[in-house]
């Protein structure tokens, strides 16, 4: 496994991803929630990421290096309290979490099969997250002029605004986990795909994969709107680092597993939001990979396919060595994850059992003083 820095990360490791992938996935990476916030280029992955160096360049709305962002006592040992009154420890086991006090919201009703997916105990992580960190950096003017700056100058504002969206986050995955990642709007999940899947690099901290990474980060990521579903089934493909030729092989299973009939030739923009994601799902599946990313993957899906998607990632992860899921639903983490991760406000807040975390949770909206705000579990 090669030592990269994030500058020169290059294709000989785990996530090969081309110009088209990271040109397509600028508007996710970059969709700023803070004004004056631009695109950043994407780069490609590798098997180790690791923070580029500290004079590297930061585009606005990208993450940056340095700044002190790094928490000493980061990682797995660390619990974030942002909540007075209300702590699960970061690392508590399962058998600890505390007991929810009310039933979750997305309580599943039937019951709850075991996902046993193979595992080598005495493999290496799958995936090693350690110390990360990483901070956007955006500007409040999306082109800042001389008398703004004086302006601002005078009043002693700064003019970048920093979000320290990941802090000091550590964790191991080992083959065969399904890991579910929770926490509230802004907690740091897709970031923290975002860097898995070597879009984004670390301000500091370090990421190994072991193994070829396919990912769904979000609706039409390396789409073209433009492109019918056919040609974007190639571009998609292209994007995940296949040859022509490979693409080429998979595309009628793509085709088929995604049930677009006549659509496959139609552009996509003449999709719905469902029809899109069930393209851009098979795609990523049928990528062969050994680590999945699922970002909000499968909202808009509707239930059959959703059924069908389930089958699909039970079916891969008796191959795939882990698998990750962000998702608002709580049902969802619990019926397709065997582990899961809470994070909140970029800290690892608990790790546990997707029931056990969720439960935490939960059990956290309900008492924290953001709970009336927040519109998912
Ligand atoms: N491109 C960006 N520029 C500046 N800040 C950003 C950018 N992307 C995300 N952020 C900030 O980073 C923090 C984490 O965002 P992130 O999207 O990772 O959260 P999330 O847990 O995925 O949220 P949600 O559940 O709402 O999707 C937030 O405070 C967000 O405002």
């Amino acid at each position: 496994m090669s030592s990269l820095s994030a500058s020169d990360m290059d294709t000989q490791g785990a996530a090969r991803r081309t110009d088209a992938q990271a040109a397509a996935d600028n508007p996710a990476v970059a969709a700023p929630d803070a004004p004056g916030a631009e695109p950043q280029a994407a780069t490609d992955s590798s098997a180790v990421v690791e923070a580029p160096a500290a004079d590297a360049p930061a585009a606005d709305g990208s993450a940056v290096s340095g700044e002190g962002a790094v928490s000493d006592e980061g990682g797995a040992a660390q619990a974030a309290t942002p909540q007075p009154g209300d702590e699960p420890p970061a690392d508590a086991p399962v058998e600890d979490a505390p007991a929810p006090e009310t039933a979750p919201a997305a309580a599943v009703t039937k019951p709850r099969i075991e996902r046993t997916y193979p595992v080598d105990p005495d493999a290496p992580p799958a995936v090693s997250v350690q110390d990360l960190t990483i901070t956007y950096r955006t500007t409040f003017e999306k082109v800042p002029t001389i008398k703004s700056a004086i302006v601002r100058l005078g009043r002693g504002e700064r003019a970048v605004r920093e979000v320290h969206a990941l802090q000091g986050l550590t964790f191991d995955v080992m083959e065969g986990t399904a890991l579910g990642i929770i926490g509230a709007n802004g907690a740091g999940k897709s970031t923290l795909m975002r860097a898995l899947a070597g879009v984004l690099p670390p301000t500091s901290g370090r990421i190994e994969v072991r193994g070829e990474i396919s990912s769904l980060l979000s609706l039409g990521v390396g789409f073209n709107g433009a492109l019918s579903g056919r040609e974007n089934v190639m571009l998609g493909g292209l994007a995940q680092g296949l040859t022509r030729a490979q693409v080429a092989e998979r595309a009628e299973e793509i085709a088929e597993f995604a049930e677009l009939g006549d659509f496959m030739d139609l552009p996509l923009r003449t999709y719905s939001a469902g029809m899109a994601q069930r393209l851009a799902f098979a795609v990523s599946v049928h990528m062969e990979p050994d680590i999945l990313l699922i970002d909000e993957a499968l909202s808009a899906g509707d239930a059959r396919f959703k059924n069908k998607a389930a089958a699909k990632m039970d079916e891969l992860m008796s191959s795939a060595r882990a698998m990750f899921l962000v998702s608002h639903s709580l049902a969802s983490i619990r019926e397709l994850c065997n582990d899961a991760i809470w994070i909140h406000e970029g800290r690892l807040m608990m790790r546990g059992t997707p029931q056990a975390c969720g439960d935490a949770y939960t059990r956290f909206l309900e008492v924290g003083e953001n709970a009336f705000t927040l519109e998912d579990l």
